[in-house]
């Protein structure tokens, strides 16, 4: 098991940094490995985003010892997508499939958390997002059709998109996490244009489902001093309340989007106005 930490950063500090510091503070570019769980810790809002692919036997999580409990979720939630081949999740030894599409909420208190692959030739790769977590609530799957779901954008801003909220308050219940998934439409490229911040939330995007050659030109920032990463399949950003968080696409692409802080509201977003953006 390996897991790297971000350490928080101020804007004022994300200002003055060249392209390779604000990759290794914003950008993950090495969550899945063949055989391994990795993870990296950010100290924003202390959310883990995690990858396990798993080979021919079980991958266990496990707390890190520095984490001083038990079981990875003594005192945390998750939330797992798998975008790889047939797979589950085993929890307490009961094994919950997850196809692709589909997400499992694990409640804080799950003392036994692995990750299986169906056939390693082909194997699983779960994305997972953790959050500390008080309470305890159900273990959930939640299907495709069953999470909430809403159609935006338009042909004409190359912004279409299919957004699917899973983890959320009126679909599972959860501590603090909230979690979905955002499919661009064929023609479009924009995600999340006109683009927001939430102060009071953090978020992280893992973008996927992305040919080799293509990019996505991920901007962030505050409103008035935006900066870019360029980020290819199976990357993760990692975007603090204080920064916008939108990209647009070489081609059309999917990501899984993941919030934590002092709210569930998913409309508490303070839209930037278009002759604000610098
Ligand atoms: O606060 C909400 C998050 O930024 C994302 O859910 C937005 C998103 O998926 C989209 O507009 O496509
Ligand atoms: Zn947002």
């Amino acid at each position: 098991m390996n897991m790297s930490i971000r350490q928080a950063v101020s804007p004022a500090e994300a200002r003055t940094f060249d392209t390779d510091a604000l990759r290794r503070n914003f950008l993950v570019t090495d969550l899945f490995g063949f055989g391994e769980i990795r993870m990296t810790h950010s100290h924003v809002d202390r959310t883990i985003l995690g990858g396990a692919v798993p080979g021919g036997s079980p991958l266990e999580l496990h707390a890190p010892e520095k984490f001083m409990v038990a079981s990875f979720l003594t005192r945390r939630e998750m939330g797992v997508f798998n975008i790889g081949g047939k797979g589950a999740v085993i929890l307490d030894g009961t094994e919950h499939p997850l196809p692709a599409g589909d997400c499992l909420y694990v409640p804080m208190g799950v003392e036994t958390v692995a990750f299986k692959s169906e056939d390693a030739a082909s194997p699983a790769r779960f994305y997972f997002v953790s959050t500390p977590a008080h309470a305890h609530h159900e273990i959930r799957i939640i299907a495709r059709d069953e999470a909430n779901r809403v159609e935006i954008g338009e042909d004409d801003g190359a912004n279409r998109r299919t957004l699917r909220q899973y983890i959320h308050p009126d679909i599972c219940s959860s501590c603090q996490l909230l979690m979905g998934m955002t499919m661009i439409a064929t023609g479009s490229v924009w995600n999340t244009m006109p683009c927001h911040t939430h102060d009071r939330r953090s978020e992280a995007y893992l973008y996927f489902d992305m040919a080799p050659e293509t990019r996505v030109f991920h901007f962030m920032g505050e409103p008035q001093e935006t900066r870019h990463l360029v980020v290819a399949n199976e990357q993760a950003i990692l975007s603090p309340g204080w920064s916008i968080h939108c990209g647009a696409g070489t081609s059309n692409y999917g990501f899984i989007w993941s919030m934590a802080g002092d709210n569930q509201e998913f409309t508490d977003m303070d839209m930037v106005a278009m002759e604000d953006l610098r």
